[in-house]
């Protein structure tokens, strides 16, 4: 028997994306039931990628501007990522195609899905995708940085696997994507 009833939604906004509040009875693992309400923001899937190079030993990581992480703590807001992009229409691996091209100027053919994860499982719907993709010099086909109708102002980064480990290990990557898939190319030894 399920331990949710009564689910009630109410629109707060959809200004942009949507929030809304829920009301719903709850079972405890005691038996006894509760009525919690929680606020959810609905904006859809994502997909992200660790792109790199085995002769160069490099990674290709992007810098944008992140205005919650200016609002709270972060010294100046451009946060230091992984390519990725919101799923739109397309499938999580047609999305992340796109995004690498649009992002970062690199035609990627074959991508490597390797994990899915809930982003904030408290607060958002969103499911992230996570990919890693070998990239050489010929797919290089433009500058990258992002979509210029969407004011995207992406700076794209390409770094020794090394370096990108040492700003991982003291503290100037704090993305929890990217955190998560250079880890992963470390226990997967995908540059050594
Ligand atoms: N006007 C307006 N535009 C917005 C708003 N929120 C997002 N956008 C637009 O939507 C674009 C989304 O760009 P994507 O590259 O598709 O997504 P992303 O912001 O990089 O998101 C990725 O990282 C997020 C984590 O920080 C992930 O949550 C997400 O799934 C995805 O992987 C932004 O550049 C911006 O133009 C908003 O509130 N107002
Ligand atoms: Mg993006």
């Amino acid at each position: 028997m399920s331990r949710i009833k009564n689910l009630k939604k109410t629109l707060l906004s959809d200004n942009y994306y949507t929030l809304s509040k829920f009301n719903f009875d709850y079972q405890k693992s005691d038996g006894s039931w509760v009525n919690p309400m929680r606020e959810v923001y609905e904006r859809g899937h994502g997909a992200g990628i660790l792109l790199y190079n085995t002769t160069k030993k490099t990674v290709i990581l992007i810098k944008q501007f992140r205005l919650p992480t200016y609002l709270h703590d972060h010294k100046d807001g451009f946060l230091i990522e992984i390519p990725a992009g919101l799923l739109d229409e397309d499938n999580p691996e047609q999305c992340i195609i796109r995004e690498t091209e649009e992002e970062v100027g690199i035609r990627i053919k074959s991508v490597k899905k390797v994990y899915e994860g809930y982003s904030s499982p408290g607060v958002l719907t969103e499911k992230m995708h996570f990919f890693v993709g070998e990239y050489t010099e010929d797919m290089k086909v433009s500058k990258g940085g992002g979509l210029a109708s969407e004011n995207e102002d992406i700076e794209v980064l390409e770094l020794p696997f090394t370096e990108a480990v040492r700003m991982l290990n003291e503290g100037e990557i704090v993305d929890t994507r990217t955190i998560v898939l250079l880890q992963y190319a470390q226990i997967h030894k995908l540059l050594d």
